[in-house]
């Protein structure tokens, strides 16, 4: 089961090229992940980061048309393995049927600023039961 979220593209976004500059993609790939957490995994980072943290550890991506102000991306979230602290996930955007960017990336629960911690079962059990062949 994957998760979808619509991201605008907004004068923010773009270069005076009037594309998406490609950090801006990686703060929209952040901002699913972040929503997938709180809408989805039933933590908000907001209370994960209270005594916990999901650094990024690897993360690849590839684009593969440009982006203008007022393209509505359509993000898909699919996590791909679960670990015993690290999630990978995959991540599409389309603008109507149009391929944007592909992204790949792991992300490892950790203590505060410390090493890394199994996931706690609430969030475990969400992830697992996403992953595709569930
Ligand atoms: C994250 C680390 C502290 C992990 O080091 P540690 O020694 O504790 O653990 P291991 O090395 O044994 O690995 C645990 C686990 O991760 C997998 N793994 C490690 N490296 C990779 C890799 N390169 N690619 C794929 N997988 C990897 C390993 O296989 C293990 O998997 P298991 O499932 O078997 O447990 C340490 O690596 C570290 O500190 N790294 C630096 C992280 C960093 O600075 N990233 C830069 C961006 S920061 C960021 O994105 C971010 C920071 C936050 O504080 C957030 C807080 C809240 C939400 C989001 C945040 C956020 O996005």
């Amino acid at each position: 089961m994957a998760f979808d979220v619509q991201i605008p593209v907004r004068f923010k976004h773009c270069d005076p090229a009037g594309i998406v500059f490609f950090p801006r993609y990686f703060e929209m790939i952040n901002d699913v992940v972040e929503d997938w957490f709180a809408q989805s995994l039933g933590t908000p980072f907001e209370v994960l980061v209270k005594e916990n943290g999901a650094p990024t550890v690897e993360i690849s991506a590839g684009f593969t048309a440009p982006s203008l102000h007022g393209d509505v991306l359509d993000f898909r979230l699919t996590p791909v393995r679960l670990g015993r602290s690290s999630v990978s996930y995959e991540i599409t955007a389309h603008c109507g049927d149009e391929l944007r960017l592909r992204c790949s990336g792991t992300l490892v629960y950790i203590q505060r600023m410390g090493k890394s911690q199994p996931w706690p079962d609430s969030i475990r059990e969400r992830i697992e039961a996403q992953l595709p062949s569930s």
